[in-house]
């Protein structure tokens, strides 16, 4: 048995129907249930339908997704009135390891169906089933920032939005040795997914994408991929070693003033990513090169020459959820010694409870349930599991929780203790789109 086909769960199962609705898992060899579902989804975010070329595409790429509905026997019988999708991808952590996350996307309730619980039955289910699968951690983005806290999600990753005004920047980052080339997105599909995995090695908070996802970036699949131009960076040896994909819009009052708008910016190596951002920032007829999602720590602001060439806009990214605490935190590995009690409270119980996190000085962290007193000189905290799931990358501080009382400090200087070791080599970043 795989995520893919887990059994349905039960409690969500049955409150659903007590509502005359069924919860189902999703036959994607159906070709009519998967396209009602896959209609569904569009219509939830608010995306235009799928032409049938468009269907058969996502039929045809899209990789093993554990794929629920809810049907309302009273509406029409194929199209569900819920959707929710979910698989298990590697995330990486600090130290370089990787955890499996439960990844899940497509989250939607029709309209005709809102505030009845159904986005509630779904999100539970999808918890109670990665836990059953023994999966340490769930994640997801999300469309508003107010849905997910409540289930012990937090935000574990930012990603900012940059504009960078091309006539402003004086180019003070190294001359790159190697060589820029347009790529046909075919041929570029299996070097980018070598290069994203050789980033993810080394970047907290990037996860695993498949082909189609990246063939989606570089313009290899989807409805605008007229539009996209993908380049590939190699090095001074030939050797490939960063990706770009991005599209062009003029401005109609001003010809010399087109946006560039990217859609992917990817570098195993600083030197690759640096010389991508050159390229875009030199083309002809731009003014602006507008990015989404870069990491906070985004290294090209340091090599534009004005640091107000660029307007950054920030933004959540990446929300976690942790299951099963010890395995997760045994996962990453620590930037300072440290002896700290976790008093934990989880309302849908999956990690609830009072841990002592013990790092070595090889920075590798032990963790076991606690139930006497805490070890002379441990520090002390209480916490949800979402502050404890958002901190968990290194990406948001506890002393900043603690100020805003997210996290209680039972002894004093506590958040401190776990800021220094929860700091991470890189600022978290989820490299793509889910
Ligand atoms: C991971 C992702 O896929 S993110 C994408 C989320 N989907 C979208 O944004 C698509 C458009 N929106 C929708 O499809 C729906 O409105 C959803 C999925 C956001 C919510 O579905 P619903 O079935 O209406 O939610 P449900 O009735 O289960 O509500 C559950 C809880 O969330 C709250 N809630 C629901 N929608 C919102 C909202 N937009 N803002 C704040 N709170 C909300 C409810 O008040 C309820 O709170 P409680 O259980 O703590 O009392």
């Amino acid at each position: 048995m795989s995520f893919e086909d887990a059994p349905i769960d039960a409690a969500s199962a049955e409150r659903l129907a007590r509502s005359g609705l069924e919860l189902r898992l999703v036959d994607r060899t159906d070709q009519a249930a998967f396209d009602a579902w896959l209609q569904a989804d569009n219509r939830g975010f608010h995306d235009p339908a799928d032409d049938p070329a468009g269907l058969a595409e996502v039929r045809a790429h899209q990789p093993s997704r554990r794929t629920t509905g809810v049907y309302d026997p009273q509406g029409l019988i194929d199209e569900p009135v819920g959707t929710t999708q979910s698989w298990v991808a590697p995330l990486t952590v600090p130290g370089g390891a990787a955890v499996p996350l439960w990844s899940i996307a497509s989250v939607t309730v029709a309209p005709t169906h809102r505030r009845r619980g159904i986005a509630r039955a779904l999100l539970e289910s999808e918890l109670r089933t990665a836990a059953a699968d023994g999966q340490p951690i769930a994640g997801l983005t999300a469309s508003e920032a107010t849905l997910y806290g409540r289930y012990g999600f937090g935000v574990a990753t930012f990603g900012e939005t940059t504009e960078i005004e091309t006539a402003r920047v004086r180019w003070t980052g190294p001359d790159a040795p190697g060589r820029t080339r347009f790529a046909d997105p075919a041929a570029l599909l299996p070097e980018a997914l070598a290069i994203i995995d050789r980033l993810r090695a080394v970047q907290p908070g990037a996860i695993a994408y498949d082909d189609f996802k990246v063939g989606l970036a570089i313009g290899l699949y989807g409805r605008d991929r007229a539009r996209v131009r993908a380049v590939r960076y190699a090095d001074a040896a030939g050797v490939p070693q960063g990706f770009a994909a991005y599209s062009l819009s003029p401005d109609p009052r001003d010809f010399t003033k087109h946006t560039v708008t990217v859609r992917a910016l990817l570098g195993a190596t600083d030197e690759a990513t640096a010389a991508l951002w050159r390229f875009l920032l030199e083309l002809d007829l731009v003014a602006t090169v507008r990015a989404a999602d870069r990491p906070v720590d985004e290294v090209v602001n340091w090599q534009l020459g004005d640091l107000r060439a660029a307007r950054r806009t920030r933004a959540d990214r990446l929300w976690l959820r942790i299951l099963d605490l010890p395995v997760a935190l045994e996962a990453r590995r620590y930037a300072a010694p440290a002896a700290v009690v976790l008093e934990v409270d989880d309302p849908l119980g999956f990690a609830a409870g009072r841990f002592l996190l013990e790092v070595g000085p090889d920075g590798t962290g032990r963790v076991q349930p606690l139930a006497g007193e805490a070890p002379r000189g441990a520090a002390s905290v209480a916490l949800p599991i979402a502050e404890l799931s958002a901190i968990y990358l290194g990406g948001v501080a506890p002393v900043t929780l603690a100020r805003a009382g997210r996290i209680a400090e039972l002894t004093p200087g506590a958040a401190l203790v776990l800021e220094r070791a929860f700091a991470a080599e890189r600022a978290p970043w989820m490299t793509l789109e889910f």
